[in-house]
């Protein structure tokens, strides 16, 4: 059975305000979108990688993907993150992929996930009978704010958990999902698998594996990636 993983990377980036979609901005002497597809392409349990662009994106042919054996690039972003991903999953449909292929979502925009961790997640979840998501327990105390953004309560925090991405589901499932869920509520693939009744599995993730959404992460993940270097170099 096959194993996917697939990368929208259609998104403008407007919190973060720049010129150019962030996907497409220099991090550490790349764009962001190089680091992310090298840390799937390093999963050796991954079979392709899969990118999915806007249509009218002109940078992705200005960038070298030589060496990236496995990495296959589709123009069919829409105008959701959630109708860039089923888009895609139709795609791979299409393609002949078969209907209960392993299909691991990884946001463009999260540039230091680690190849072990992926590889980890694989491992814990390719047996699972729903699939699951990489996600970190909530640290801090939650305030719901009022209209003038002063506090109005204290949340609990018992149980709550911050989703990242990989999210890994089988391919038909979560098209059907996708399709059947589709709207604004629907912010990751989880929530669509959650609204078909049923409960995916939590696996731990890494305060690393942020998402680059306002230009101070810009920084965050320069800074995360140079730590993974100094200690791959040590190794
Ligand atoms: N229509 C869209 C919107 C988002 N994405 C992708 O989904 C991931 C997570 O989305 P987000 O961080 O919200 O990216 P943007 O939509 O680009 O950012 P913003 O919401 O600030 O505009 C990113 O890799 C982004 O490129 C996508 O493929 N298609
Ligand atoms: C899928 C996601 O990365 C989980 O945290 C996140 O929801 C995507 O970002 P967005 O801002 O909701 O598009």
């Amino acid at each position: 059975m096959s194993i996917i993983a697939l990368l929208p990377a259609a998104g403008s980036g407007s919190r973060m305000g720049a010129a150019i979609p962030k996907q497409y901005l220099p991090l550490c002497g790349k764009t962001v979108i190089e680091h992310t597809v090298a840390a799937l392409h390093a999963v050796d349990e991954i079979d392709h990688v899969v990118v999915v662009i806007s249509p009218d994106d002109t940078r992705w042919d200005e960038l070298s993907w030589q060496g990236f054996a496995r990495l296959k690039v589709l123009r069919c972003g829409g105008d959701s993150r959630a109708a860039s991903v089923c888009n895609g999953l139709a795609a791979l449909r299409d393609d002949g992929l078969e209907a209960q292929s392993w299909v691991l979502v990884h946001d463009a925009a999260r540039p230091c996930i680690s190849p072990a961790l992926v590889a980890g997640m694989i491992a814990e979840l390719k047996d699972d009978p729903v699939g699951g998501i990489l996600a970190v327990p909530v640290a801090d105390t939650l305030k719901a704010a009022d209209a003038g953004q002063r506090i109005a309560a204290t949340r609990p925090r018992d149980g709550l958990w911050q989703a990242q991405t990989p999210q890994m589901f089988r391919l038909q499932p979560l098209h059907d999902a996708l399709v059947s869920g589709m709207g604004p509520d629907i912010t990751d693939e989880a929530s669509a698998i959650e609204k078909t009744g049923q409960s995916p599995k939590l696996v731990h993730g890494s305060p690393w594996n942020l998402k680059v959404t306002w230009p101070q992460d810009l920084h965050l993940a320069s800074l995360i990636l140079a730590g993974a270097q100094a200690t791959t170099n040590k190794d």
